[in-house]
């Protein structure tokens, strides 16, 4: 039977990259992506943006909106610091079955937990099924109509606090104009537009970083 593009991707990291090296596994990805088939992972273009931002903000608690096959969830972890968590939400039980191989591989098991369902089912339950109380960072990836009503749902249910950190990928492509609009025009938040291009192509592209002032 014909394979999937995930299961295409997971043998290329499997085949040449080294279990327990992180780095290795986004490096195989990215090749992968470049020189086989295109998929719509963050990329190391905007990768690189995401790395400086992790870094700079240095989490202890980080939630994933889309977990797709797992290449910015295990970019994010590499860089967690010891005790740090990152929960990462999957609706596509067959993407989560790859992810969840990916994270494997890479050896981060302990530091990610991936949690299948929607976005909007989950992020109410989060305190009370993972003892969450705020989220450091949130990095949205899921379906770019979500974006927006998922972040109010995280202000309702007060997982945000102030300083709090927003990063979406793909303002511009494939667009989320209503989320843009209401981070950009919220007293609520501060925003910043990272430019950057669309993962492997010369399409424009960028990150938008948000912070929650409370
Ligand atoms: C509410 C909810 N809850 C849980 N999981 C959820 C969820 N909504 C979606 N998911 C999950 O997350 C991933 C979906 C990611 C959506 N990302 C994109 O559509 C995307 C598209 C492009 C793109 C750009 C130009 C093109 F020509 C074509 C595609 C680039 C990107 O970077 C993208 O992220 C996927 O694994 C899906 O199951
Ligand atoms: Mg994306």
């Amino acid at each position: 039977t014909q394979s999937t593009r995930p299961q295409r991707m997971l043998a290329a990291v499997q085949k040449n990259a080294t279990r327990g090296d992180p780095r290795s596994v986004v490096k195989a990805i990215d090749q992968f992506c470049r020189q086989k088939e295109w998929a719509m992972n963050v990329g190391d273009e905007k990768g690189c943006i995401l790395d400086s931002v992790v870094s700079e903000v240095n989490p202890a608690t980080v939630l994933e909106l889309g977990t797709y096959c797992g290449y910015s969830t295990v970019r994010i972890a590499s860089l967690l610091p010891p005790h740090a968590k990152l929960i990462t939400l999957e609706f596509n039980p067959d993407n989560a079955v790859i992810a969840r191989q990916v994270i494997a591989w890479a050896g981060l098991e302990d530091k990610i937990q991936l949690v299948e369902g929607a976005s909007g089912d989950w992020i109410p339950k989060m305190k009370e099924e993972f003892g969450v109380k705020t989220f450091d960072l949130v990095f949205l990836d899921h379906w770019k109509d979500r974006y927006l009503p998922d972040t109010k749902l995280m202000e309702e249910c007060g997982l945000l606090r102030k300083g709090s950190i927003l990063l979406a990928d793909n303002v511009i492509c494939p667009g989320t104009p209503d989320y843009l609009e209401y981070v950009r025009n919220s007293p609520r938040y501060k925003s910043q537009y990272f430019k950057s291009h669309l993962e492997y192509t010369k399409v424009e592209d960028g990150l938008e970083k948000s912070v929650f002032l409370g």
